[in-house]
């Protein structure tokens, strides 16, 4: 077997020009959505993320700036700025850039920022809504990758998924919404015994790891859906998932591609979360449905 790939690219794009036209529906009626980015001292790697993002808000007319600060700003201060971002009309989403340095409590920023522009769905309120099943922002990583599979018609209730990885702003969140989504959900992390043994039952596999190609061809069951979250640089510059891809394609029925894969739908969820964000503030979105973007 050799599997199909799930083009992240191209559903990102048509997702993107949906909000386009969103975006114009909020111009008509005299609203421009804004996004804050803000960015503690100087990951080489979050710089292209946001540069990423900056580009993908101007395409489609949302409003981006981008706030970067040094790495030894005070939590203080970084607190305050938020404050000030939150009583700001023009901004309806802030995000911001994690990790953040040593000595900054991480917790107590993403708490600061009011729930209704989290558009990264981090505020426990966003959690705890996720946890419920009710409608919030999403944490865009899992949400573009749901978004993937439903676009794809890959039906999730009654298959068992494996999720490797547990982070707040990934594996668990995943784990979330495939659970609501009906799936029976494993998830496995640095302390699973036996790692192989659960990816080999899964239906659908996640691998949400940081570590290259952990995901080998021996741990795929055939026909398997493979997302890969992992984006991995290595030594030669080169980006690579968590998931051996040449290997496991042959052995997959559909794969996520790394680049191309669930990368472009974090931005794309980002740019819905915002444009969702400025429509609720501006009294035209829908409310009451489960699915907020
Ligand atoms: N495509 C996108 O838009 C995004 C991609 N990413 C990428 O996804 C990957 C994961 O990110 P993130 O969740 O933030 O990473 P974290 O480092 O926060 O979490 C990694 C998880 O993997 C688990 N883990 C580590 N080693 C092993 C192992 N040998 N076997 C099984 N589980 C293991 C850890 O377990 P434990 O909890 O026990 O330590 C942890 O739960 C990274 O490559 C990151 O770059 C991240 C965000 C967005
Ligand atoms: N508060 C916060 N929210 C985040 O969403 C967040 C974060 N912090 N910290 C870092 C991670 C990482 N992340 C990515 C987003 C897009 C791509 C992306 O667009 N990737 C492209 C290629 C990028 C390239 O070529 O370098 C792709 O996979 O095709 C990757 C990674 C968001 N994150």
């Amino acid at each position: 077997m050799t599997a199909r790939n799930i083009d992240g690219k191209a559903i990102a794009q048509a997702f993107r020009a949906e909000c386009a036209v969103r975006v114009g529906r909020l111009k008509d009626a005299g609203v421009v959505p804004g996004l804050a980015v803000v960015i503690v001292g100087d990951d080489p790697a979050s710089k292209v993320y946001v540069r990423n993002k900056a580009k993908a808000c101007e395409a489609i007319g949302v409003h981006s700036e981008v706030h970067a600060m040094s790495a030894d700003t005070a939590q203080a201060h970084l607190l305050k700025f938020i404050a000030t971002l939150n009583a700001d009309d023009a901004i309806h989403g802030i995000l911001v850039q994690l990790p953040l340095p040593k000595g900054i409590d991480s917790r107590a920023v993403i708490e600061a920022i009011a729930p209704e522009k989290d558009v990264d769905g981090f505020h426990y309120s966003n959690v705890g809504r996720l946890l419920v099943g009710e409608p919030a922002y999403y944490p865009c990583t899992p949400w573009g990758a749901m978004k993937m599979l439903e676009h794809e018609s890959i039906a999730v209730e009654g298959k068992h998924a494996v999720v490797v990885g547990r982070s707040t702003i990934v594996g668990k969140p995943m784990a979330l919404m495939l659970l609501n989504a009906g799936a029976t959900v494993t998830v496995c992390h640095s302390k699973t015994r036996d790692l192989a043994a659960m990816t080999r039952q899964a239906d659908i596999l996640v691998a949400a790891v940081g570590k290259p190609r952990i995901i080998t061809g021996d741990m795929v069951k055939l026909g398997a859906v493979v997302i890969d979250v992992g984006i991995n640089r290595l030594p030669d510059g080169t980006l690579c998932g968590d998931v051996d891809y040449e290997a496991v394609r042959q052995i997959a029925s559909r794969i996520t591609p790394v680049p191309g894969g669930v990368g472009p739908m974090t931005i794309a969820m980002l740019l819905g979360n915002t444009v969702k964000a400025a429509e609720l503030a501006a009294g035209t979105g829908v409310r009451g449905e489960t699915r907020i973007t």
